[in-house]
């Protein structure tokens, strides 16, 4: 329950939060808000304050931001990463870092992680991507699964109508084969490519080829249509393939542009970066569309039942989600999938390259589940364990999506420190928030953020006694009249899970350095693997998990298959690394394909 609902008293007209009382008091009658919280229970009483987290100092203000700006010791594009490892090797497996006015915390400890998966409740919250939220502001449109943040049962009720469609693997499977087929073309265009580039099998920027397999991928479920990218002869301009492919690239720059700027000037102004995003989106949305729409008349015209495999038809069937989230969603997954897919089937075959005897293993495994020529169905990748592994093996090693971020609605005591949920509810009209002994304790140095207020937008936040931290006054400035607001936290405390550090930590995973995909095959029939639970999660966990999950694994494996059943994959050149563009991307991506005997 919110401590924000503790409403006990009247006090003129402010929307006031208090609970003046001194935190070794507070700390001695510390009792759990919420009974799901049973291990914060047990520890509850001995657990130490947040401010004693330990962490870096940083500078007023800007907290230690500048370690992450171009100049600073981590830059975000390159180098964010090491600053976890080094950080926890300095502080521990817990510490707190303030970005500006970001208040994070950040673990690396698989018990904790767990223990934040399993306190994050019905609606799990992450952090929004603001440019897509502000674009969708502007434009009066839906706000979409991935933005859903704050809004709960909104989320929740968009994410179990698609959810049907995307994580049945019976639903998943059917698209096998028609997927298969993308990956058989993506062959084609690299045998065309080393014949054509006479460059002894050497192809160079191959991401923009495995981007266009990517969306074609995805765009046979969710489009039900091949858009023709997989081609290399010029796509016709103004053909929907060319406008989305032409809407990808000037996207995706300007988006990680915005994501990652430090200061956000597009929040305020149209930069030419926000101009470039809105031209790429809005193209996208045109065409998405017009597909959509086709789509639409096609089935009403063949007058049939939705059949378990038209995923929009399927969709919009439900009655549960509108024309336009529908369609939303339609551009999210498509979206979603491109990048992210991609970048993964570079980084398993550079592994693979590198690796040849796991190369060679995977080749051996390919030729005893699939005959040449066989088209590929779902059951025959149920029986490719060695596949299976070396895709676990190249998350482990090049993770696209190294870590992973919850907002908590409740208190949690992570590593023996009080961490608190956010702060959010109905405040009443004149009424004065007392707030709970314990929630004092856990909000002692957190209460220091402004209160936004949805209703009021002018509202503002008064901190009188920023010291102690537990007093604040709401002072609504406009319709001082209203019965009651709703307020919430606008920067609550982020818990950033570093799976990263962790799936390269010896402790977890015996030479970690090393790539093998083994260590994730069974050492007999009846045993697992022997990899801790929540040292590995590519794909998130809990309700909120990457719901393109199936889809990815898919198309992963039928890439991969196609490929090394065709060609040796070979590297040459520096090593590839990986940089920050959202998720992580190649920096290079120069392959050598030899076509196999
Ligand atoms: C290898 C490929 C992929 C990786 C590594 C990946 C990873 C992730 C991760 C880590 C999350 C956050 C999960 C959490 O908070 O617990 C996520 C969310 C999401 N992913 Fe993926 N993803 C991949 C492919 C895809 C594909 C192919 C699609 C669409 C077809 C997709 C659509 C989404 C969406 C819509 C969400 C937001 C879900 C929600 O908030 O309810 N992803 N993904």
């Amino acid at each position: 329950m919110s401590l924000l609902q503790r409403v006990v008293g009247q006090r003129g007209s402010l929307f006031r939060v208090c609970g003046a009382r001194s935190l070794a008091a507070l700390k001695t009658t510390y009792r759990p808000q919420s009974t799901r919280a049973e291990e914060s229970a047990a520890h509850g009483a001995a657990a130490r304050p947040f401010d004693e987290i330990p962490g870096p100092k940083g500078l007023p203000l800007i907290g230690t931001a500048w370690d992450y700006t171009p100049f600073g010791r981590f830059p975000l594009k390159t180098n964010m990463r090491d600053s976890f490892r080094e950080r926890r090797k300095t502080y521990g497996s817990i510490y707190r870092e303030k970005l500006g006015p970001m208040d994070l915390v950040v673990i690396s400890d698989p018990k904790e992680i767990e223990k934040v998966f399993r306190n994050e409740g019905r609606y799990p919250e992450r952090l929004p991507l603001m440019s897509m939220k502000i674009y969708r502001e502007l434009k009066k449109m839906p706000v979409g699964l991935v933005n859903q943040c704050r809004n709960g049962e909104e989320w929740q009720r968009v994410r179990s109508s698609v959810q049907k469609d995307m994580m049945r693997p019976k639903t998943v499977g059917a698209y096998a084969s028609l997927q298969d087929d993308v990956s058989r073309d993506l062959v084609d265009v690299i045998r065309a490519l080393t014949e054509k580039e006479e460059s002894g099998g050497q192809v160079h920027n191959f991401t923009n080829y495995v981007y266009r397999w990517a969306l074609e991928s995805i765009s046979v479920v969710v489009l039900d249509k091949r858009l023709g990218c997989m081609t290399l002869e010029d796509l016709e301009p103004g053909s929907d393939a060319q406008l989305m492919i032409d809407g990808v690239n000037d996207f995706f720059n300007a988006f990680v542009k915005l994501e990652l700027s430090a200061v956000g000037l597009y929040k305020y102004i149209s930069t030419p970066t926000w101009r470039k995003f809105e031209k790429g989106i809005d193209q996208w949305h045109t065409v998405a569309a017009k597909l959509l729409n086709e789509k639409l008349a096609k089935s009403a015209a063949e007058d049939g039942k939705p059949s378990e495999s038209d995923f929009l038809q399927s969709l919009l069937s439900r009655n549960d989600v509108t024309f336009e989230e529908a369609m939303l969603t339609a551009v999210e997954l498509l979206f979603g999938g491109i990048d992210t897919t991609g970048n993964t089937l570079m980084f398993n075959l550079f592994c693979l390259a590198k690796n040849p005897e796991a190369q060679k293993k995977l080749y051996q495994e390919i030729m005893e589940v699939i005959s040449a020529g066989q088209p590929v169905d779902d059951k025959m990748l149920n029986k490719m364990h060695y596949l299976r592994a070396v895709v676990k093996e190249t998350f482990r090693v090049y993770p696209t999506a190294p870590n992973n971020l919850r907002i908590l609605d409740r208190d949690i005591v992570l590593s023996g420190y009080v961490v608190p949920a956010k702060l959010e509810g109905q405040v009443s009209n004149g009424s004065c928030l007392q707030l709970a002994d314990e929630s004092s304790a856990m909000r002692a140095g957190v209460i220091k953020a402004d209160l936004e207020c949805k209703s009021h937008p002018a509202a503002r936040c008064k901190h009188p006694n920023q010291n102690q931290h537990v007093s604040l006054e709401l002072v609504p400035l406009e319709k001082a009249d209203a019965k009651s607001v709703w307020v919430s936290d606008s920067q609550p405390t982020k818990i950033l899970m570093a799976t990263d550090v962790i799936s390269s930590h010896p402790e977890y995973y015996p030479e970690p350095e090393v790539f093998k995909p083994e260590r994730w095959l069974r050492t007999r029939d009846d045993e697992s693997s022997g990899v801790q639970p929540f040292t590995h999660l590519p794909f998130g966990y809990g309700p909120r998990m990457c719901i393109g999950r199936r889809f990815a694994e898919q198309e992963l494996f039928l890439g991969l298959i196609r490929i090394v059943q065709n060609f040796h994959v070979g590297w040459s050149g520096e090593d590839m690394k990986q940089v920050n563009r959202m998720i992580q991307s190649p920096d290079r991506d120069s392959f050598v394909f030899s076509e196999r005997a």
